[in-house]
């Protein structure tokens, strides 16, 4: 399998401006293609086009299929590579005809085509998200260039290890998570990450903003960690391009070292 070249792009947000924010992250795209042509994946932050102005969703989050989707899908196409898009505020019908907001990932391949939809799951109530946002129902495993079997996560969903490790056991050798993860929890982002990479021997990519919005403060230190657990890349807090290459056969290789897909007790496990 050929080493994947991957740019997460930690950028800032500007509060309930998405006008702004696809300027951003448009200009912030172009510049990662140009300085490694050869890129295979991007990924973008959490609710980069509303940042956590929920209580405006009314005005700014998009409908399915939107502009900012259209942006992410034309950009794969042109630039012939995959994204990840971090999550945009989404509004949908619902069967009674009423309006509900979600936080949704999409994921394009290299001919712009949608290969995955993932709309959070855990929705975290310290940022009001449960005032706001409907959960999703469904958890998302995807492929990339039919190669690199990787599995989806946002944010808060990294405290949940159920769900990586339901999506390693799915056939997921990488983890890929969008976030806006705010101080004073660095220490949590860093370690929850790593955990997750260790446990699932799997590759664990994320990318986090940077900046301030809504009372909170983003980390940025997005993350490329390797399925050993140590840090491949990391971000610093000011908005950049975090680059790295994986190799999948390491996750091969490290889950051949300590076999703890075999030393799993599921006999013994919690199953609700
Ligand atoms: N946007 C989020 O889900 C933030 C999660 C977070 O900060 C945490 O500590 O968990």
């Amino acid at each position: 399998m050929a080493p994947f070249k991957i740019a997460l792009l930690q950028s800032d947000i500007c509060f309930g401006d998405p006008v702004s924010n696809r300027q951003r992250l448009g200009h912030m795209m172009k510049t990662a293609m140009e300085q490694q042509p050869d890129t295979d994946l991007l990924v973008l932050p959490e609710l980069w086009n509303t940042g956590y102005d929920l209580q405006r969703l009314d005005e700014i989050a998009e409908p399915v299929e939107g502009e900012s989707y259209r942006l992410l899908a034309d950009f794969a196409a042109e630039y012939r590579v995959n994204i990840v898009g971090g999550s945009i505020a989404e509004r949908r019908e619902s069967e009674f005809y009423n309006t509900e907001f979600y936080n949704t990932m999409y994921c394009f391949d290299r001919t712009g085509h949608v290969k995955a939809a993932y709309s959070k799951i855990h929705l975290f109530g310290l940022m009001h998200e449960n005032d706001y946002l409907q959960p999703g129902k469904s958890l998302c495993n995807l492929e990339l260039d039919h190669q690199l079997k990787a599995g989806a996560a946002i944010c808060y969903d990294i405290r949940f290890p159920e769900l990586s490790r339901t999506l390693a056991m799915r056939g997921a050798q990488l983890l890929i998570v969008a976030a806006e993860w705010p101080h004073p929890r660095l220490h949590h982002w860093k370690t929850l990450l790593t955990a997750r990479a260790i446990e699932n021997q799997m590759f664990v990519i994320a990318c986090n903003r940077v900046g301030s919005g809504g009372g909170n403060h983003f980390c940025g230190h997005s993350l490329i960690i390797d399925p050993w657990g140590e840090i491949q890349a990391e971000g610093s807090e000011l908005e950049e391009i975090v680059t790295g290459i994986i190799e999948p056969e390491q996750v091969s290789e490290v889950r051949s070292r300590i076999p703890v897909w075999q030393d799993r007790r599921d006999d013994l496990y919690y199953k609700g």
